[in-house]
């Protein structure tokens, strides 16, 4: 679906440079890429007054149980948002189990910043294994990225990148994207000031589920569960995983990352409130029964308490084909 396309930037004086669009892109004009119906959201029409209410009530209405995410992830947005001086771009790592949230979260925060969301020209999505899956082509994927990122906050500052799959991605690739997190003020005439960067991975979800099965153990409510109890433990066993492409990665050494945002595994409740959702989405009226009975075909762990889904809500959706 993605092609990269070359592109030149006279007014920057920089000449060309790579930028990533779709097939049907690649064969217009670059004229005609740029002159987007819908205008880059710059800090000056978009301020965390207009965002706030839209995440946070996307976040508490649709996302469900994860009181952790909802608060770093408002405070962080809107937060970065309304600074008008930001020192660097802001830089959110998003972890946790399977099917616990992380690319919804991502795409909520898109539709709260693009009209279009996260078909917006502004929002770049990409998936380690897809977008870079061979390892002897890391020089070649190093230039086109930073050639990508240059390209598209050349034309929009307010751009939102996400990587899913960083666990997976070459340690090389992830320190190619340090330049651009990091505190400079302009980088060859181009300020990324402006931009979001989010980063997905499941890296660190045994250490969070560790966490959550303590409080568990012990009486404690899921609320109860402080950012602190989990972020120490979190970044020293992502910085400590040597399967991680994050281990090494300077994005952690230099304090490139602003939040560590960790996902809680999902509860047998969590899923039959997804499974309600799907069943409202799809128009049909919710049946108990079905709740109970799809939500009863995950399968859930540790295995002696069966606590959490170990795909999450993740095949809600499939399994749901078969009663309707
Ligand atoms: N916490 C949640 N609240 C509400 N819906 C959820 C939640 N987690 C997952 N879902 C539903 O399940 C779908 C799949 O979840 P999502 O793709 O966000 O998982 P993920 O954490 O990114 O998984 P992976 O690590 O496998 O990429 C979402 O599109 C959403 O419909």
């Amino acid at each position: 679906l993605l092609n990269w396309r070359k592109i030149s930037f006279s007014a920057l004086g920089t000449g060309s440079m790579w930028q990533l669009v779709t097939k049907a892109e690649a064969l217009q004009p670059v004229s005609a890429i740029r002159r987007d119906p819908v205008a880059c959201p710059l800090s000056s029409l978009l301020t965390a007054r207009s965002l706030r209410p839209a995440l946070q009530e996307n976040l508490d209405k649709k996302l469900f149980g994860q009181h952790l995410v909802n608060k770093v992830v408002v405070k962080a947005v809107k937060g970065f948002l309304n600074n008008t001086n930001a020192k660097k771009p802001l830089a959110l790592s998003l972890h946790g189990w399977t099917g616990t949230g992380k690319n919804f979260v991502g795409r909520i925060v898109a539709e709260s910043i693009y009209k279009r969301g996260l078909r917006s020209k502004y929002v770049h999505q990409f998936v380690a294994t897809l977008h870079f899956p061979h390892a002897h082509s890391i020089n070649l994927y190093k230039d086109q990225l930073q050639s990508w990122i240059r390209g598209n906050v050349s034309i929009c500052p307010r751009s939102l990148f996400i990587f899913d799959e960083m666990d997976k991605m070459h340690a090389g690739l992830i320190d190619s994207i340090k330049p651009f997190l990091d505190y400079y003020e302009l980088l060859d005439g181009v300020s990324y000031r402006q931009a979001i960067f989010i980063f997905l991975s499941n890296a660190g979800a045994e250490k969070i589920t560790e966490v959550a099965l303590d409080f568990w153990r012990n009486g404690r409510t899921r609320e109860d569960i402080q950012l602190t109890d989990i972020q120490n433990a979190l970044s020293v066993s992502v910085f400590n995983n040597k399967n991680s492409g994050f281990w090494h990665s300077t994005l952690i050494d230099r304090n490139l990352i602003d939040y560590f945002v960790p996902f809680l595994p999902l509860e047998y409740k969590h899923v039959k409130m997804c499974v309600k959702v799907e069943i409202e989405s799809r128009g049909y009226a919710v049946d108990e029964d079905i709740l109970t009975r799809i939500a009863n075909e995950m399968t859930y762990f540790p295995r002696e308490e069966r606590i959490y889904s170990d795909k999450g809500c993740k095949t809600v959706d499939a399994k749901l084909d078969y009663y309707f």
